[in-house]
């Protein structure tokens, strides 16, 4: 029997500059710093837009650290206030000392060389029935179940190793707390959501899909250790998709096998938002593998400089991409751009302004819009079904994770066009990038900077 998850709690981002990460997901991304657990040993900050929580981890011991997060940068948003970490190290320093607990809670190190998101932590409904039955499956578990308290109540947990690189689940129970986050974290004062001005101007809702990128013919293992463990189904991307080979991109230069999976439960019947009232839409896992027929590729990047498989990118829903990309550019974040061209050719064109979108707004931030085959559209209503994507260039010092924009009006897959046209303008960039290193240009622009 596989575990019975009930909802995605959060993802875990394992950094050595937690500064520069918190910087980007608050002035940049427009997430809410909301709490925070501080030891001697170790930092821990959680970041929320919606549903979708990161936390992020301090690689290192970095003892007498100090974490500033500064308001936004543009002037009608006004973000989080700085906030000085160490005010809160005595605090959380007293409550963990209690328990003699110092090292990281809810996750493990998973002393990686180089930037990562790699817990995706999930909440199950019983976390001694779940723990028993992937133990008897053979899974291989990190931390063996554990209960933490504070003053609202507790949790309990236990984490497992993913068969995807260095991915790990966190399992948890929370039904017995009452605190905004998990035992041991401080709330920030003024965390409220609904006092949040980002809420507005970047209504992202949720984690819409992560992206593993896997190595060749890896595929079929991770499907079926999910479907195994976890009861994951099948998410068919194209309904002309073999089973076997997945959704198969394999010309003009992009070389991807892509299959798709999601979590049974939530896609039968619906997850509800200990918040808000209403139904949290599930959270697709895409399976990335490159074709070696097409060469080298962005794929084959992310496992050289991750130095091994993982989370490659995650998409990030909101309900107006628009208005988000103009936000987040506005605020520094920068996005992979398709060629000119492709706002420029007339059928997409048509397509764009059919769907009621101006060509130029799109193209001024790399908007891609793909229309949803007609199949999908059951029964065939009098207007389309449309995929907005947008894909930021990577957050980390390598060229390993990424994060993306999604808007779903109707379509419920991935768009064929859009993976292509994201394809080719990550293929130039890192082409770009490539002859950058290649002939030590310290002097000329830097790639990573400008609009589309
Ligand atoms: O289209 C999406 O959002 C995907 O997630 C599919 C995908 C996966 C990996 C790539 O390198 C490019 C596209
Ligand atoms: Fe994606």
């Amino acid at each position: 029997m596989a575990a019975y998850l009930s909802r995605l709690h959060h993802i875990s981002l394992h950094v050595s500059n937690v500064n520069k990460i918190a910087y980007d997901l608050v002035s940049k991304f427009k997430f809410d710093f909301f709490a925070a657990r501080l030891t001697e040993k170790t930092g821990q900050y959680a970041f929320r837009r919606g549903s979708a929580v990161f936390l992020v981890n301090e690689k290192s011991n970095l003892v007498g650290h100090e974490l500033t997060i500064p308001g936004g940068q543009s002037d009608e948003v006004t973000s989080v206030p700085s906030f000085h970490l160490t005010d809160n190290r005595t605090r959380i320093g007293d409550k963990t000392s209690e328990l003699h607990e110092q090292s990281l809670l809810y996750d493990h190190y998973p002393n990686y060389s180089v930037d990562t998101a790699c817990n995706v932590c999930f909440e199950v409904e019983n976390v001694e029935r779940s723990f028993n039955a992937l133990r008897d499956q053979g899974c291989q578990i990190l931390v063996p179940p554990k209960k933490v308290h504070d003053d609202n109540g507790f949790v309990t947990y236990f984490i497992i190793k993913s068969v995807v690189g260095n991915v790990c689940h966190t399992l948890l129970d929370r039904s017995k707390y009452h605190g905004i986050f998990l035992p041991q974290f401080d709330e920030l004062e003024n965390s409220s959501e609904l006092l949040s001005p980002n809420a507005s101007l970047c209504p992202i809702t949720h984690f819409d899909h992560i992206t593993y990128a896997c190595p060749r013919r890896s595929t079929a293992e991770v499907m079926k250790w999910y479907e195994k463990h976890f009861g994951f189904q099948r998410f068919f991307i194209d309904s002309n998709e073999d089973v076997n080979e997945g959704y198969v991109l394999d010309q003009d230069g992009i070389g991807l096998r892509l299959t798709a999976m999601e979590y049974w439960k939530c896609s039968e019947m619906g997850i509800k938002l200990p918040f808000k009232k209403s139904v949290e839409p599930d959270c697709k896992f895409v399976i990335a593998e490159s074709l070696p027929e097409q060469g080298k590729n962005q794929v084959d990047t992310f496992l050289e400089q991750h130095r091994g498989p993982g989370i490659q990118h995650i998409g990030l829903y909101t309900g107006d991409i628009v208005k988000t990309a103009q936000t987040m550019a506005k605020a520094g974040v920068e996005f992979f751009c398709p060629p000119p061209a492709y706002y420029s050719e007339v059928g997409k064109r048509h397509e764009i302004e059919s769907a009621g979108y101006d060509p130029q707004k799109l193209s001024e931030h790399g908007i891609l819009l793909d229309t949803a085959p007609d199949k999908e559209a059951t029964p065939k209503p009098s207007t389309e079904r449309y995929l907005l994507q947008v894909f930021t260039k990577p957050i980390f010092a390598e060229d390993t994770f990424f994060l993306e924009l999604i808007e779903r009006r109707g379509a419920t897959g991935f768009g064929e066009g859009n993976i292509r046209a994201l394809w080719r303008s990550v293929q130039a960039y890192m082409e770009n990038e490539k002859e950058h290193t290649e002939k030590h240009k310290s002097d000329s622009v830097s790639l990573k900077t400008g609009q589309c």
